[in-house]
């Protein structure tokens, strides 16, 4: 394994106003594939903030999310990765940011009907660039380790998103800025 983060890091400092420990994280964006409660297919990942620089989140792998029969598909796994770690970043650091580079390393295949818990970490900050990592586990916080990533997210203004997004939907959001940030049921 490479040294992790890859670059000399500041220590992460958590935000004042960031979500207190065990604070249910609402979705970030109703139609996001990982998140959103409008996706009816998606992830459906739900988030909890936890101690210091940490926050866990969890979700139930259905039969639309499979790759081999019965098995989760890993870009699918990926996606609840990016997820979970981008969370930790915006909720705990609040500053907007996008995954620049996310790497994974599969090590248990997961079946349908597991419930993941990933366990995310911000591990370091350097300019821009901030390194976080993570660990998911099938069924149980204690459970075996099937999964784990490490990503760098780079902070960006919001203007990145104006800039890049389709304006239909940035539109949309504009009409009903409920749809980002929204609070939702809890699932797994
Ligand atoms: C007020 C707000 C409060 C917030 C409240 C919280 C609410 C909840 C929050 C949130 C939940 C969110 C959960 C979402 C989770 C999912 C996230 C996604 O999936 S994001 C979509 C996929 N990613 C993209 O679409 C990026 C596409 N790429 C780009 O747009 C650019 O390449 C970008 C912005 C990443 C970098 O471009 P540049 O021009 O701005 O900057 P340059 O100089 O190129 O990079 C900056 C530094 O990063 C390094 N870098 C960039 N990419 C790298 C890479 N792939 N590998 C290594 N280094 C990389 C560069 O070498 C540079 O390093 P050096 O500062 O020079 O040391």
């Amino acid at each position: 394994m490479n040294s992790w983060p890859p670059v000399p890091t500041e220590p992460p400092a958590r935000h004042p106003d960031a979500p207190a420990p065990d604070t249910e994280l609402p979705e970030h964006y109703a139609y996001c594939f990982g998140c959103g409660s409008e996706v009816e297919h998606g992830l459906h990942l739900r988030a909890t903030a936890g101690d210091d620089l940490t926050v866990r989140s969890r979700f139930l792998v259905t039969e639309t999310h499979q790759g081999a029969p019965g098995l989760a598909h890993g870009g699918l796994l990926a996606c609840a990765f990016d997820e979970a770690l981008g969370t930790a970043v915006g909720h705990l650091l609040r500053r907007p940011a996008v995954t620049g580079r996310l790497e994974t390393d599969f090590v248990r295949p997961v079946p349908v009907g597991t419930v993941l818990h990933i366990d995310a970490h911000i591990d370091g900050v350097a300019g821009r660039k901030v390194y976080v990592s993570a660990e998911g586990r099938m069924n149980s916080v204690v459970g075996d380790i099937a999964v784990r990533a490490r990503a760098l997210f780079v902070l960006v203004e919001l203007k990145h998103f104006i800039d890049h997004g389709r304006r239909e939907d940035l539109r949309k959001v504009a009409e009903d800025p409920g749809l980002l940030g929204r609070s939702v049921d809890l699932n797994p």
